[in-house]
């Protein structure tokens, strides 16, 4: 049925909600209460064009999502115009958050002289990590409900917070007077080469750093190598994600590129060509099999390297940020009910199924199954126990990971954990790769969870405000700080190669003392 754009707008209240995404119009007013992004946020694209809105966090296959039924026919063409919609407020609820921005570590990016809405400073500003958090955070380059959506994390923040402090607890015990001329920093992520032991880790939504999302991600780690993980919750199709990576490398090959664009340090290493990048798919188990069949199937056809099947999210933990965004959202509607609904996290309770909280380790056997060759990876381990039991379940590795501190309250950093594998099954090192991820920006600490046995770090946040500040420049940019960080660290520590940096090299007396030890030896 072709409806046109005066019916469609009458539907703009929460007992009768329309909204219309790529050109197809949806009654969503029973779905409403389910919705896990909140009730207002589809309340404020009632009667009108969501598309624009819908594809900064969503992919199409997120519409299987609605109720049988729920669609009501075409937009007739013609209208569209007519419906769309204002982009989305950047300014900040009255409510107060605790959204911005990383707690404990500060970028020292200069004041920005431009005024707010004026975009990010320029990118040579960009000399760390977390310069790019800082200009992401300026200029109106991120919607508030965005930032309050990376930068969030679980409860009061304690794991986000132990994330980033437990970097420093580590020292380096550098050596002297060795040759360190030549440093590289090669590595093996999962038996597929890789130009430095880092990776972009898994990341939803990216639609809401960059209207580019994953494609313009990925085009930035082409240019440079490197791996990523893509995320179960992308909001571009998996298919499209994995082209986006084979287009870049064409170009690359017809421009006979695969070496860095400049070798500033003079190294050696950076102006060699570079391995190619490789993508590994993260794995949310929804709680219908078939779909999740269906995610892995479509994984494997995309040529996607490994699976990495995330284990730290039964539920979703409490994001309080993105609560006190969606209560404010609520709130300017009108909708009072649902605003405290939101602070006491409905969407949690939502039967969205994205998440399966009776996941359990009988079910990595079909889980493998369905994935073939290839290696399995969990992602979000966080004792020994568990790593230990990775192994004997067939897994080729595990990433300790607290998921940036954004699930469990109080949750082990991952260096920790490392070292608690180190003390209490020494025995998987070696047979269980082992990848670490949380609050690293600095490429100089990479060093440290390699020198304890890990044999890769995973980035995230960074590379969201990289790439909602400047794109894929900015993911190559991050890249690029990091690893002449990395280089630069090997150097004064004294080694040339990662084979080179072994547990005598640090310092971790800090993190073993408050290491958790069994009361009976339990392991
Ligand atoms: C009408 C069809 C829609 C369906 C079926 C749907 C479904 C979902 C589902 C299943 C989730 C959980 C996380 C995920 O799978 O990504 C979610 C989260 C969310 N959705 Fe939607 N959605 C729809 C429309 C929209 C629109 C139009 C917007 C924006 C204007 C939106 C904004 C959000 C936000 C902000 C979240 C929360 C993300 C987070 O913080 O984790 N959704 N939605
Ligand atoms: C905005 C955002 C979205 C994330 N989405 C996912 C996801 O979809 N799947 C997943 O396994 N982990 C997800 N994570 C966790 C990351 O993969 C990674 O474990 C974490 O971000 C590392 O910490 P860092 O951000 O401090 O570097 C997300 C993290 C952030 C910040």
């Amino acid at each position: 049925m072709l409806l046109n754009a005066a019916e469609v707008a009458k539907h703009n209240t929460t007992s009768s909600c329309w909204i219309v995404i790529h050109g197809k119009v949806y009654d969503v007013t029973p779905y409403l209460e389910q919705h896990p992004g909140g009730a207002a946020i589809l309340v404020k694209q009632g009667g009108r064009d969501a598309t624009a809105e819908f594809r900064k966090v969503h992919s199409p296959d997120v519409l299987e999502n609605l109720p049988k039924g729920s669609s009501r026919g075409e937009l007739d063409p013609a209208a569209l115009a007519s419906l769309a919609v204002a982009a989305t407020t950047t300014t900040a609820p009255a409510t107060p958050t605790t959204t911005t921005t990383t707690p404990t570590l500060t970028s020292a990016l200069p004041p920005s002289p431009s005024p707010p809405g004026a975009g990010p400073p320029h990118i040579a500003h960009c000399v760390t990590a977390l310069d790019f958090e800082a200009a992401a955070a300026r200029g109106g380059v991120l919607s508030h409900s965005a930032l309050s959506y990376v930068s969030s994390s679980a409860n009061a923040g304690l794991s986000l917070r132990g994330n980033l402090a437990s970097w420093s607890r580590v020292a380096f015990r550098p050596r002297v007077l060795r040759d360190v001329h030549h440093a590289s920093p090669r590595s093996r992520i999962l038996g597929f080469d890789s130009p430095f032991p880092f990776y972009a880790s898994a990341m939803g939504q990216l639609g809401r750093s960059h209207p580019g999302a994953e494609v313009e991600l990925v085009r930035g780690l082409a240019r440079r190598g490197a791996h990523g993980l893509v995320s179960t919750v992308s909001t571009v199709p998996t298919e499209e994600i994995a082209g986006a990576l084979r287009d870049e490398q064409r170009k690359l090959a017809e421009a006979g590129t695969g070496k860095k664009e400049d070798g500033q340090s003079g190294d050696r290493d950076r102006d060699e060509a570079f391995p190619p990048s490789q993508l590994h798919f993260q794995l949310y188990v929804h709680r219908d099999r078939a779909v999740t069949l269906a995610r892995i199937r479509r994984a494997k056809q995309a040529g996607f390297r490994s699976l990495w099947v995330t284990v730290d999210t039964p539920v979703l933990g409490k994001r309080t940020s993105d609560r006190h965004v969606q209560a404010s959202e609520a709130l300017e509607l009108g909708l009072g009910q649902a605003a405290e609904r939101a602070g006491l996290g409905h969407r949690t309770h939502a039967p969205a199924g994205d998440f399966q909280p009776a996941l359990s380790w009988a079910d990595l056997a079909w889980i493998r199954e369905a994935w073939g060759e290839g290696p399995l990876v969990l992602k979000g381990v966080q004792c020994a126990e568990d790593a230990r039991l990775a192994l004997r379940h067939g897994c080729q590795g595990v990433v300790l990971s607290n998921h940036g501190g954004r699930q469990a309250h109080s949750a082990p950093d991952a260096l920790t954990t490392l070292l608690e594998i180190r003390t209490y099954c020494p025995e998987v090192l070696g047979k269980l790769e082992i990848l670490v991820d949380g609050g690293l920006r600095d490429g100089a600490d990479v060093l440290k969870a390699i020198c304890l046995g890990a044999s890769a770090v995973g980035v995230g946040r960074p590379f969201f405000y990289a790439l909602a500040a400047y794109g894929s420049r900015g993911v190559e940019r991050c890249i690029d700080i990091l690893s002449e960080e990395l280089v630069n660290g090997m150097r004064l520590l004294g080694i040339t190669s990662l084979v080179e940096a072994q547990p005598e090299m640090v310092n971790a007396s800090r993190l073993l003392n408050e290491m958790w030890r069994p009361e009976k030896s339990r392991l």
